[in-house]
């Protein structure tokens, strides 16, 4: 008989990402966001037929879908080689080529935020005449008039949910990841949904079950994030829902049935719930796949849901009970079984202060192991490792190396006090427990000394240039993926509507002078011995390319090691499968280079 190869690691790179889908409220089309054909497009099935096919051509990453309920129009959002300054289009019902809808100069963004129930109206946040703070307009389709509706103050507002009547809207103000109020707004009148805007807390995912009730997720007074209602009749405010140890992340409402659908976050993975509001019953739903992307109650009270787990690319699915899931697409990878892939294992260590932190440790298979270990801290910083499909890690570990994540303090998943330990503090204790990973790394067994490389993107990046700076001893070579080196530039070189969050999240020059310089990765060079390989979008707003031009500039003249790759039509990550596919390739060719 014919004999097969294994599993090269090119098949790895043939995954696709799906980012985000929506389904008509006919349910006779589902229309989502993928690379398919190597750049990020809308694409669309017939259901219950399920042959995709391209729906709107414009090769650019997709910030939003929205279909027009009377099947006129969609909606999308787009920006420009991932600069991140959405705006908003329109495509014809059967599909076609996006049209400029609410557009503006290139460097303004239009973020959607609600479509009216005739789909006439569409509510949306604009950086126009308020780059820092973001207005809130509405724009009418019948007469084009454009109407301003709330002027941002204080802090980046979003209009959050619009009630069925259009009299009453919510509004979030963010001070931080893990400080945003919320307040409705009903003509003159304006309330705070939690009782003291000026205790630290988070509100999102606003419903309007009626024009007077308003169900929310806040960590108002508590560790972990539960489902709060507002009465706007009595003013009230109250929980309804909490879940112990685990912070509900999504909220959606089931009108056909009169529940919600709960998305909790408990660590490495999602749990799925449906709460029905008469019997006050919380019901733990099978789901499957670890990781939810997204979530979608039609009319009928079907559910559909994005997701993704370790072995298995993100893929759309449709329940009708919430139990039995028939999956929608068949995203997989190029001819290899979630067999051939790894699970990782969720392990756990004590940090440098006894903390427990938890970690995905990926091992290879043992015919594939090549005896070194790759040490990833993961971006945000106020984000987590979680079991979602990574080509990158399958690719890695198909090629035989260790990967070890750990979700230092300041990740989310593990309550609310841990994610705020990153806060005015990116370099001491996350890089402490990093440091406490690496040795429990050596005492386990598992990674040997002189076998361990450091990959980082992002707050990963500048994870894996602080570290690399500092404790040179434990590395070979270092990969260093759009992370920021200097503290004193980044805070300064950041979107305008994140500069008001700035100084919660990570600190203010002047005052934390002396932080900002223990902190900033540049202040290490001399440390920065090891084969370097820095990757960076050229048009990234978040991380700009000045923070990896700097580092390798300095690099450079010091005559070290340094390879810098820079993509011209990518920001803060990579959309388009031959850049991802040329990054991958380069990381493996740099890492197999540097293991003698
Ligand atoms: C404001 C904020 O938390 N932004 C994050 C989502 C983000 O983009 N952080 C960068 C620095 C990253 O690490 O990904």
């Amino acid at each position: 008989m014919i004999q097969f190869p294994k599993p090269t690691v090119e098949q790895f790179f043939r995954t696709y990402a799906i980012s985000n889908f929506t389904v008509s409220s006919d349910e006779q089309r589902l229309i989502f966001s993928t690379n398919l054909n190597g750049k990020m497009n809308l694409w669309a099935m017939d259901l219950p037929d399920t042959f995709p096919y391209l729906f709107a051509h414009y090769d650019e990453s997709i910030s939003f879908i929205k279909i027009d309920p009377e099947n006129r129009y969609v909606l999308a959002g787009y920006d420009k080689d991932g600069d991140e300054n959405h705006q908003i289009y329109a495509i014809p019902n059967e599909g076609g080529l996006p049209q400029p809808l609410i557009t503006g100069d290139e460097l303004e963004k239009y973020f959607f935020s609600h479509l009216s129930e005739d789909g006439k109206r569409i509510y949306y946040m604009t950086s126009e005449e308020n780059p820092s703070f973001l207005n809130a307009r509405v724009r009418n389709l019948e007469d084009n008039s454009d109407t301003l509706l709330n002027v941002g103050e204080a802090s980046p507002t979003q209009l959050s949910a619009v009630s069925d009547d259009e009299e009453a809207f919510v509004y979030l103000r963010s001070y931080a990841n893990t400080y945003v109020t919320g307040f409705v707004k009903v003509g003159e009148e304006t309330h705070s949904l939690t009782p003291d805007p000026d205790k630290v807390h988070v509100v999102f995912d606003p419903v309007f079950i009626d024009e007077k009730t308003i169900y929310f997720v806040t960590d108002y007074e508590s560790e972990y994030s539960y489902v709060a209602k507002f009465d706007l009749d009595t003013k009230e405010f109250s929980s309804v829902v909490t879940v112990e140890k685990e912070s509900v992340d999504t909220l959606k409402w089931d009108k056909e049935n009169k529940a919600f659908y709960l998305v909790t976050e408990k660590g490495v993975a999602d749990v799925l719930y449906r709460y029905h509001l008469k019997t006050h019953k919380l019901e733990q739903l099978k789901t499957p796949i670890d990781v939810i992307g997204k979530v979608q109650v039609t009319k009928s009270g079907s559910l559909y849901l994005l997701g993704t787990s370790a072995t298995v690319p993100s893929n759309i699915f449709k329940s009708t009970d919430g139990n039995e899931w028939k999956q929608l697409t068949n995203n997989g990878v190029l001819g290899v079984s979630t067999g051939d892939m790894v699970e990782p294992e969720v392990v756990s260590y004590k940090s440098f202060d006894g903390m427990e932190i938890e970690a995905l440790l990926c091992k290879p298979k043992p015919e594939n192991d090549n005896g070194h270990t790759i040490f990833w801290p993961h971006g945000g910083p106020q984000a987590s490792e979680r079991k979602t499909f990574r080509a990158m890690f399958q690719s890695f570990l198909n090629r035989g190396y260790t990967i070890f994540a750990p979700n230092f303090r300041g990740s989310t998943g593990y309550g609310s006090s841990f994610v705020k330990l990153v806060e005015q503090d990116w370099g001491e204790g996350p890089r402490l427990d990093c440091l406490a990973a690496i040795e429990w790394l050596f005492n386990n067994n598992i990674t040997e000394r002189e076998k361990l490389f450091l990959v980082g993107g992002s707050y990963g990046g500048y994870m894996a240039l602080l570290l690399h700076g500092r404790h040179p001893e434990y590395f070979k070579a270092v990969v260093d993926i759009f992370g920021p080196s200097d503290l004193f530039t980044f805070v300064n070189s950041v979107p305008p509507h994140w500069k008001p969050i700035m100084d919660r999240w990570l600190g203010d020059p002047e005052r934390d002078k002396e932080r900002f310089i223990k902190d900033s990765p540049v202040t290490y060079l001399d440390g920065m011995t090891k084969p370097m390989l820095v990757i960076q979008g050229a048009k990234d707003p978040r991380v700009v390319k000045e923070e990896s031009d700097q580092i390798v500039a300095k690099l450079e003249e010091k005559g070290r090691d340094v390879e810098y790759l820079v993509l011209e039509d990518e920001g803060h990550g990579f959309s388009k499968k031959e850049n991802e596919i040329k990054v991958y390739n380069l990381m493996l060719e740099f890492l197999e280079k540097h293991q003698g």
